[in-house]
């Protein structure tokens, strides 16, 4: 696997300090050393800029637009770098806002994509209908063609092209989606497996299901973007918005280890690691490890264990 590895340390999309030192920490952690004994050939982008856009003042409920329209708009350029240099592209955040850049940059050179969100939430609210403003609840609206007719051009965003058809939507781990989000997602008739069909179907048949939509027409490189909160906050606590009963660390694995076996997986973004929102130490390793073992499944970690073709014991 060639890996390009892209920090975007994005923290305006929601109102806690600390999901910016997410990729500095998931680094620190060792993911591009584990990835090489792995057998990837890893290259490292460094971090996008982010800087805050001076008087950034609300575009109606929408919090930050300015700034964070800014950073993804340079996020979108760097995904596509990495695409274009043949590489399959790993954004670490920061907060899920950077999803916009990078499935928009993703997109503007792979074309048309199967994007396979797993998070707690939806992140699928429009400017209209979000209940708080924060822009890592809403990055879905501004890229599904389905809903550019639902969404105003916001400070900052009017770069942004939809570029996902909700045909191409599968969602894992749902447990906390806002009213005006179930509507969509109804209303669109996009594929999700909540926690319930976790439960009822097993995380197995939920990918097996999942690969069966997303390339039931055609196959297509996919797009990942995993919200460490889609995992129980008894794993990952130190992240900012904690839902009970989350994916065990198992499933978490499971599913990146069978995206992986596709040879489809394309991009992936692991956001929402905050260290600040961890207790104790312990809390905040147990979250930050969790999402370097998520990147190592994607690359062929295999919990079984491997050895090279060639090894001998005699
Ligand atoms: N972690 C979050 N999204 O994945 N928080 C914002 C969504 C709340 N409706
Ligand atoms: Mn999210
Ligand atoms: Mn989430």
């Amino acid at each position: 696997h060639s890996v390009g590895i892209v920090g975007a340390p994005f923290n305006r999309g929601q109102p806690r300090d600390g999901v910016e030192s997410g990729p500095d920490l998931i680094r620190a952690a060792g993911l591009l050393q584990k990835l090489t004994q792995q057998g990837c050939a890893v290259k490292d982008y460094g971090n996008v800029t982010c800087d805050d856009v001076p008087a950034d003042e609300p575009f109606g409920c929408v919090k930050n637009p300015r700034t964070v329209g800014r950073a993804n708009e340079q996020l979108s350029h760097t995904v596509a770098t990495v695409k274009r240099e043949g590489k399959t592209c790993v954004v670490l955040g920061g907060d899920h806002s950077l999803a916009i850049g990078s499935i928009h940059g993703h997109a503007s050179v792979q074309g048309q994509l199967g994007v396979v969100w797993v998070d707690a939430h939806a992140d699928i609210n429009t400017p209209l209908t979000t209940p708080t403003g924060n822009i890592h609840g809403q990055p879905m609206s501004y890229l599904i063609h389905e809903l550019h007719s639902k969404v105003p051009v916001v400070p900052n965003f009017s770069w942004i092209k939809p570029c996902v058809s909700a045909r191409d939507i599968v969602y894992i781990g749902l447990r906390d989606v806002d009213l005006g989000e179930h509507y969509i997602l109804k209303h669109l008739g996009i594929k999700m497996f909540s926690i319930t069909e976790v439960d009822r179907l097993g995380i197995a048949k939920v990918m097996e299901e999942t690969c069966d939509h997303i390339f039931s027409q055609v196959q297509k490189p996919v797009h990942l973007s995993y919200d460490i909160d889609a995992l129980d906050p008894t794993v990952c606590p130190a992240t900012g918005t904690p839902v009970v009963g989350g994916l065990t660390y198992r499933e978490g694995v499971y599913i990146t280890e069978h995206i992986c076996q596709t040879g489809l997986l394309s991009a992936v973004d692991m956001v929402e690691v905050n260290p600040k929102c961890g207790r104790t130490d312990h809390e905040v390793k147990s979250t930050v490890n969790a999402a370097v073992d998520l990147i190592l499944g994607c690359f062929g970690r295999v919990r079984e264990g491997s050895h090279p073709s060639d090894y001998c014991i005699s």
